[in-house]
């Protein structure tokens, strides 16, 4: 079931999205959270950090798990997951980096770290709340669009769309990696609660398909649908039809 919060701007945007995982952290401070990357959630840790350097906000007990890694990027790689999350948010908050986890994309054996990442999502709490960002193809986390998507950490090549669209962060297109590993639908729809956070314009077809389509492996991100605790953070462009 959807909540929906639509915003003016920009600025409302993150700090709606960032009351909300500080509220979540104030009411539980050992909260178990799952992690997104991508554009759209930046604004969001930004002003999460915000609130920790001011002592407003601690990270110190939480523990965090991210949806996906690109295959082939070494950690420090400027565009690996790895290190978005670290200039993004963790070395800027007292977290203890030993409960943020995030695949390997690099061990040389991605099956391998994909049936590793499940075995700690198994032992795993459930997750207190997950961020979601949308791919323009209606993937969450790298859950492409096809005829079947599977529930369990995996690896996924990365469709030529995604490839694409992410090719803006990379210095040329060829650059951008064909695969990923991601969580799956299954550990995604586990979470207690899910804040999908939808900017823009050229998400807003997607996010109507997502809440309103049929729900279907064509569009990973309809299956938000049979989740109980879905809240949607979107701005006027994106959530234009709600
Ligand atoms: O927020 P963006 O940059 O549009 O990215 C969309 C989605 O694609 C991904 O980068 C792939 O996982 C997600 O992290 C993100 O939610």
């Amino acid at each position: 079931m959807f909540n929906i919060i639509k915003v003016n701007h920009e600025e409302e945007f993150n700090e709606t999205g960032a009351a909300i995982i500080a509220g979540l952290l104030q009411a539980n401070p050992k909260a178990v959270l799952g992690l997104a990357t991508g554009s759209t959630p930046i604004g969001v840790y930004k002003k999460l950090i915000e609130r920790c350097q001011k002592g407003l906000l601690s990270f110190r007990q939480v523990t965090t798990y991210n949806l996906d890694e690109y295959v082939g990027l070494p950690k420090d790689h400027e565009q690996s997951y790895h290190r978005f999350m670290d200039e993004h948010l963790f070395r800027h908050v007292d977290i203890n980096p030993l409960n943020t986890f995030i695949p390997d994309g690099n061990s040389g054996d991605p099956d391998q770290s994909a049936a590793y990442y499940n075995t700690l999502l198994e032992k795993s709490p459930f997750f207190d709340l997950q961020l979601l960002g949308i791919g323009h193809n209606g993937h969450i986390g790298f859950n492409e669009p096809g005829n079947e998507l599977i529930g369990n950490t995996h690896v996924v090549t990365l469709h030529e769309s995604t490839r694409a669209a992410n090719a803006r962060f990379f210095a040329s297109s060829e650059d951008v990696p064909t695969h990923a590993i991601t969580m799956g639908i299954g550990a995604i729809l586990h979470a207690k609660q899910i804040l999908l956070l939808v900017k823009g314009k050229e998400k807003s077809e997607v996010l109507r398909r997502a809440i309103y389509g049929p729900i279907t492996p064509q569009c990973p991100a309809s299956f938000l649908q049979v989740h109980p605790r879905v809240l949607i953070l979107t701005d006027v462009e994106a959530g234009a039809f709600l």
